[in-house]
């Protein structure tokens, strides 16, 4: 018997993303609404109800007005910001920890991560629950995303005008990805992030500086990579290095894949180190990971 999957937003960047996805699976039925209907609050109720799961690919307002369209207990997968710390929903990030992937296939309401958030919390989950990060260390992040990040608007911008070549956002340091990354990484002091974007469609590179020497036990960078190594032994799609990386990288060499990479960068001599996390927003940072659980919440149909 096939799974049928409502997507609201069908017509979106992530929307096109994960139906482009699913359509390649056997076992799964997607309902979609003719262009006329699309945003009607009734069709949409009406493809909730008969849909296994119904997927929010919506700006956030647009995402909780469709959680109060939903008839009781279906079963909804959100792409949005709007629920990702709410109570009652389960964040979409598989390879948290062992009991993740459980909670995700057991839940009706689950938050699919925001592409920062999901390279930020990669790298600093892991640190922070073996004890060699303090839950409340000062820290920087900074990132690079391609343009799709900024849905259709933004893609629209960048392909009219061919630029800006790159240029710093966010600089109100109030990012809404910030809470999440709290949360679930478990820090009690708020970091500084800086995003950015850059003049290319899709690939991200999300970078935490750390001063080794003000760390419990000044762990060195191995010790660091070995942590991540541990961390997502049985986690697939997280690619980790061992050891100190002192290449270049570039933001979209895991473009339409659900990989996480994961680089420690460092130079002894003066304690200094870089994690960074290489992902696609598109990919694991969003439709991806949305497939992923998906199939978790169908029981991996
Ligand atoms: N792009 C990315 O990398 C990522 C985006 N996200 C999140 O996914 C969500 C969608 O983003 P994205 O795909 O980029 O955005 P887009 O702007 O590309 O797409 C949003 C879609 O929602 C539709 N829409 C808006 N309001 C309604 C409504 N009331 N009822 C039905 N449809 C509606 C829009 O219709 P219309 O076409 O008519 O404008 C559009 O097709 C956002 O919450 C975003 O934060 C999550 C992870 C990554
Ligand atoms: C380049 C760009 O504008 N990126 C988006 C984030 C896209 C994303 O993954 O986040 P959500 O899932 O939370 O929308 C931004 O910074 O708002």
């Amino acid at each position: 018997m096939s799974a049928r999957i409502f997507i609201d937003g069908q017509a979106g960047t992530t929307g096109l993303g994960i139906a482009q996805r699913l359509r390649g699976m056997p076992g799964i039925e997607l309902i979609t609404l003719e262009e006329a209907h699309r945003k009607e609050p009734k069709a949409r109720a009406e493809a909730m109800a008969s849909a296994d799961v119904t997927v929010l690919c919506l700006p956030d307002d647009a995402a909780r007005e469709a959680v109060e369209l939903a008839p009781p207990g279906a079963r909804i997968l959100d792409a949005s910001t709007a629920h990702r710390i709410a109570p009652g929903w389960v964040y979409g990030f598989a390879e948290l920890d062992a009991a993740q992937p459980g909670k995700i296939a057991a839940a009706t309401r689950v938050a699919n991560p925001g592409c920062y958030a999901t390279g930020a919390i990669a790298l600093l989950h892991p640190l922070i629950q073996a004890g060699m990060l303090p839950h409340g260390q000062h820290l920087s992040i900074n990132a690079v995303s391609g343009y799709s990040g900024g849905g259709k608007v933004m893609i629209a911008s960048h392909e009219a005008t061919n630029g800006p070549a790159f240029e710093l956002y966010g600089l109100g340091l109030a990012h809404k990805h910030i809470p999440e990354i709290m949360v679930l990484s478990g820090l009690s002091r708020r970091p500084l992030f800086v995003p950015s974007v850059g003049h290319f469609a899709q690939g991200m590179l999300v970078c935490i500086p750390l001063f080794l020497d003000q760390l419990p036990g000044s762990p060195t960078p191995y010790e660091i990579s070995e942590a991540y190594r541990e961390h997502y032994d049985h986690a697939p799609d997280i690619i980790t290095h061992p050891g100190i990386y002192g290449g270049t990288l570039e933001p979209d060499a895991l473009n339409d894949t659900n990989q996480l990479e994961i680089f420690v960068c460092a130079n002894g001599a003066f304690d200094h180190a870089v994690l960074i996390a290489r992902l696609d927003n598109l990919g694991k940072g969003a439709s991806g990971a949305a497939v992923q659980n998906l199939k978790l919440m169908l029981g991996d149909i």
